[in-house]
Order: C-alpha cells, then structure tokens, then sequence
C-alpha cells in the first residue's frame, strides 16, 4: 500500500457541555482529522488527540500539524508500506510527539483493514463483539449537580462512574457519591493533582471501595506512585506517565501501578496499544481504553482496540450523544445499556460524514 495523498483539516467542534478537570475548563474540542488517500482511490481516517493547549501533556494542535507537515507526512507520502505495523518504526527517529504519529498510524489501519476486507477489531485480534462502557465526569459546582448527573449515567445504563477530584473537591465529594450510590462501581481520576505529601487524603479515599485512582501524581512520576500503592489499598491507575511498552514494563516492575489506562494518541498508535496491552496481560495487570473527548473518528478507533481481551474494565468510550449534537460519523455511536455493539464490517466500522466535517472544518491542507 501507499499513501499518495493526505489531507489535514483542523476541526471545532462545541460540546455540548464543558468539560472541568483538576486543569481548567473545556467547551470547544479543536483537533486534527486527517485522511490518507491510497492508489487506489481509499480513504483512511485518523484523528488527533491533543487538545488546543498544552495541559494534559506537552502536545498540542499546532505542534501535531506541525510535525505531521514537516516530518511524518514526508516520511510516508509514497513509501511502501506493507503492514501498518512498518509505521511506528518507520517513525521511531523521530523522538516522542507520540500523539501526532498515532494519527496517520491510525489512518494507514483503516486502510489496511478495508483492503483486507476485514474489520479494524479483527484485525487488531479482538474477539468482543460488544464492549463494557463508562463515563468521565468532569468536576462541577456542587455535589449535588455531579450527584444528579451519576444519577443520570446509572440509568442510561454505563457501567462504571469516573469522577474527576483535586484537593478539595476529593474525599468529601467521594463520602457523598458513596451516601448516594452504595454499589454503584466508581473510580477517581486525577490528572496528577497531588503530591506524594499528600498521602493521608490519599489514603481516606480508601474507605470507599473504589476501582481504582487514575493518576493521582505527577504526569512524568512511577516511582512515587510505587510507594503510593504500596500505602493504599485502592488500585493506583497510570494514565499520563505511561507513553510506551518500556514505560509500562518499568511500572510493572517498579509495582507504581495495578491497572492501565491505554490510549492510543498517548502511547503513539494501535500497534504500540496492543503491545501494552499483552505485556500488561501477561503480568495480570487489567486495562482499560481511555478517551480524549475524541469525535467518532478516534472513538471508532477505541472501540476496535478494547475489542482484546485483556481490556476488562469499562472503557471512557461513551456514545457520540455524551458530548456532541451530531457527531461526524454515522451510524453514531450509541452506547445501550452499558455496551457498544462493535461493528463488523471492513475498516474502523463508521462512515466519516464528509458533509458534517466541512460544516466543523476552519482550515485544511493537502499534500501529494
Ligand atoms: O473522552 C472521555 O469521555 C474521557 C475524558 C477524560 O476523562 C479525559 C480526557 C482528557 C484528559 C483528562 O481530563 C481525562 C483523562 O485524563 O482521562
Ligand atoms: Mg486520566
């Protein structure tokens, strides 16, 4: 196969409500969509996970487009490409800037499987047909706003409640959720808002039998969070610090974790997903997909990838209907009673809507 045309397009897209994190605040999602065309006429999509600014790691929107323009394009355009496996090593020179390089690695896959004639999940050796699903939610004003909208999730159905904390608004706002939903399977994430000083506040969350903590210290951290563990009996969850096999082998063997949270932009694409995620299953350690707010597109893509085996826990793969009014695929992502019905049809499963993407498109750019 090879590429001989690709297109990036910055899109924004409103959602349908902010999004708060121990971070700030998020109301538009602007990203990057890129299509690759191949000889004979196919287009494969991917989409970018950074976000517009620099707060969940040091990519960025600019600084994707940037080393997709300058490097990673050039270095694809016309090569051959037998297995989309080639592309990580083929950009393995290029240090980090894992999130711009999974992009077109998740495009050079939706090619590939359409041309197999074979579904990205297949492809990618998953076997689930339906997938476990949860919800992220982001902080709120007051507790009663975020026990309103637990209240809501349960009944739609999603599996598991994802409940993002900071100092001050943690072990108080926990007791409360807990109050309300006793059984309810429940996790908090803290996109590295604590220090291991803090470890007494830690350690109070233990009482309310959570899944897990998702990142709770530093983004670049796996040695305090290896002492964390051992002090707490909640499963501490590496999000931010994990970007490759190594690093995970490195927590593992450190014990800084019990669980990981795979995403694909983060680690660099589907072929290093699937790494780190057998790596992790030979180790017992479950996994769960992670999202980034993403459109269809990278939603499409997640859901292939926790078609394996090993991703036990409940994704944050919500439906399409959790953050936008209309999605960029169709059929849309629907989520009932808790699962996705995984697509069975060559590719990633979704038909991009060429119609709604211009509608959210502020720029593009074709290189041949
Ligand atoms: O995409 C989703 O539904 C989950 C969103 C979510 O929880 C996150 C997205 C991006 C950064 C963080 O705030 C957070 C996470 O860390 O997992
Ligand atoms: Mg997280």
């Amino acid at each position: 196969m090879k590429l001989k045309e690709v297109t990036l397009r910055h899109l924004k897209m409103r959602m349908k409500s902010p999004f708060t994190t121990s971070f700030g605040t998020m109301q538009d999602r602007d990203f990057i969509l890129l299509e690759a065309k191949d000889e004979n006429g196919n287009s494969g999509w991917g989409e970018s996970v950074a976000f517009h600014s620099p707060w969940y790691n040091e990519e960025t929107l600019k600084t994707n487009w940037h080393m997709l323009e300058d490097f990673i394009i050039p270095e694809l355009l016309n090569r051959e490409i037998s297995h989309p496996n080639e592309v990580s090593d083929i950009l393995s020179y290029i240090r980090k800037n894992n999130m711009a390089k999974s992009t077109i690695e998740g495009a050079v896959w939706d090619l590939y499987t359409q041309d197999q004639g074979i579904s990205l999940a297949k492809a990618l050796g998953g076997e689930k047909s339906k997938i476990e699903v949860g919800i992220s939610i982001g902080i709120q004003n007051t507790v009663d706003d975020l026990l309103k909208l637990i209240d809501e999730y349960v009944t739609e159905g999603y599996k598991r409640m994802k409940v993002k904390i900071k100092p001050g608004w943690d072990v108080e706002v926990m007791r409360e959720v807990r109050k309300h939903f006793p059984n309810v399977s429940l996790m908090a994430d803290a996109n590295s808002a604590y220090r291991l000083e803090d470890i007494d506040r830690l350690r109070a969350l233990d009482e309310f039998d959570l899944m897990m903590i998702e990142q709770p210290l530093a983004s670049d951290d796996i040695i305090d969070h290896a002492t964390l563990q051992k002090q707490i009996s909640t499963p501490v969850c590496l999000d931010e610090s994990i970007h490759s096999y190594e690093d995970t082998r490195k927590a593992i063997e450190l014990g800084s974790c019990k669980i990981i949270n795979i995403k694909i932009g983060r680690v660099g694409g589907l072929t290093e997903s699937k790494r780190i995620h057998d790596l992790c299953k030979q180790h017992d350690i479950p996994v769960w997909c992670g999202g980034m707010l993403e459109s269809g597109i990278g939603r499409a893509h997640n859901i292939a990838l926790t078609t394996l085996d090993n991703f036990i826990l409940p994704g944050d793969t919500a439906g399409s209907s959790r953050y936008w009014d209309k999605d960029i695929i169709d059929p849309e992502v629907v989520v009932k009673d808790g699962f996705i019905t995984v697509p069975d049809v060559p590719g990633i499963g979704y038909t991009p809507n060429r119609k709604t993407i211009k509608q959210f498109t502020v720029s593009e750019k074709t290189f041949s």
